[in-house]
């Protein structure tokens, strides 16, 4: 019989495309759960039981194993660089990692950047021999440049919007970002059979997505 797959799965704006991949791939799954305060999910019909976390938590609940699988964004998963295995890249919730800033910034004695991403952040400015300072923010992180507590920030950009709207420019884009399957090591191997008859049920969806 197969086992039931415990799915660490994002609230928020992941979970509407992570949704629609999982139903497309045929697996009856509900497409929204804003409005349920219920966190954790049996979806007998699907093999699966959800687990509604915070994302940056997802690769903390895979890693301890009390979720097989998840859902995370690859800006989570570098910044937090759990013991996770990458299974596959979703292709979803595309956006990309960037310096922002003033468009009359310049370089000073004392820089600082802030960001949601500290650890992602002092590693790219060290990696470019720059000495900054980084200052963690948990959100409206493009505020900072603009009532001068930082020179820059390191954010996500998808459509500009924000940058536009608060008149920030995109100095540097870092990295692309898309959400990925990742899995409990031991998991992955116990679980074997579920977990790659999902990887391949989803592939299929991404490559003819890709075509399209
Ligand atoms: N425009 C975007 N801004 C930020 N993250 C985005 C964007 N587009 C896609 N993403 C992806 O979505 C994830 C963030 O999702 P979301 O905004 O729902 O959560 P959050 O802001 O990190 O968490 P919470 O709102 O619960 O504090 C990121 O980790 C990233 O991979
Ligand atoms: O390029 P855009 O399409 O404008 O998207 C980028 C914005 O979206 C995210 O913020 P979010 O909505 O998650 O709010 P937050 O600032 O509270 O994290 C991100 O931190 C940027 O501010």
């Amino acid at each position: 019989m197969a086992e039931t797959l415990k799915v660490a799965m994002p609230k928020g704006r992941i979970y509407k495309k992570a949704s629609a991949l999982f139903r497309e791939a045929g697996l009856p799954i509900p497409l929204d759960v804003d409005e349920t305060r219920k966190l954790v999910i049996p979806l007998p019909e699907a093999g699966m039981e959800f687990i509604l976390a915070k994302p940056v938590d997802v690769p903390t609940y895979v890693e301890y194993g009390v979720a097989d699988i998840g859902i995370v964004g690859k800006d989570v998963l570098i910044e937090e660089d759990k013991d996770v295995y990458e299974l596959l890249d979703l292709g979803i919730a595309r956006c990309r990692m960037s310096v922002i800033g003033l468009p009359d910034w310049t370089p000073g004695i004392r820089q600082r950047v802030a960001t949601k991403y500290p650890n992602t952040a002092s590693r790219y400015f060290r990696e470019q021999g720059q000495q900054v300072e980084v200052v963690k923010l948990n959100g409206s992180i493009e505020l900072a440049p603009l009532i001068g507590l930082a020179d820059r920030i390191v954010d996500m950009v998808e459509t500009g919007q924000t940058l536009r709207e608060n008149g920030l420019v995109e100095m540097t884009s870092m990295f692309e970002i898309t959400s990925r399957l990742v899995a409990n090591r031991v998991s992955y191997r116990m679980k074997n059979r579920e977990i790659q008859e999902l990887c391949d049920r989803l592939q299929s969806v991404i490559f003819a997505n890709t075509d399209k």
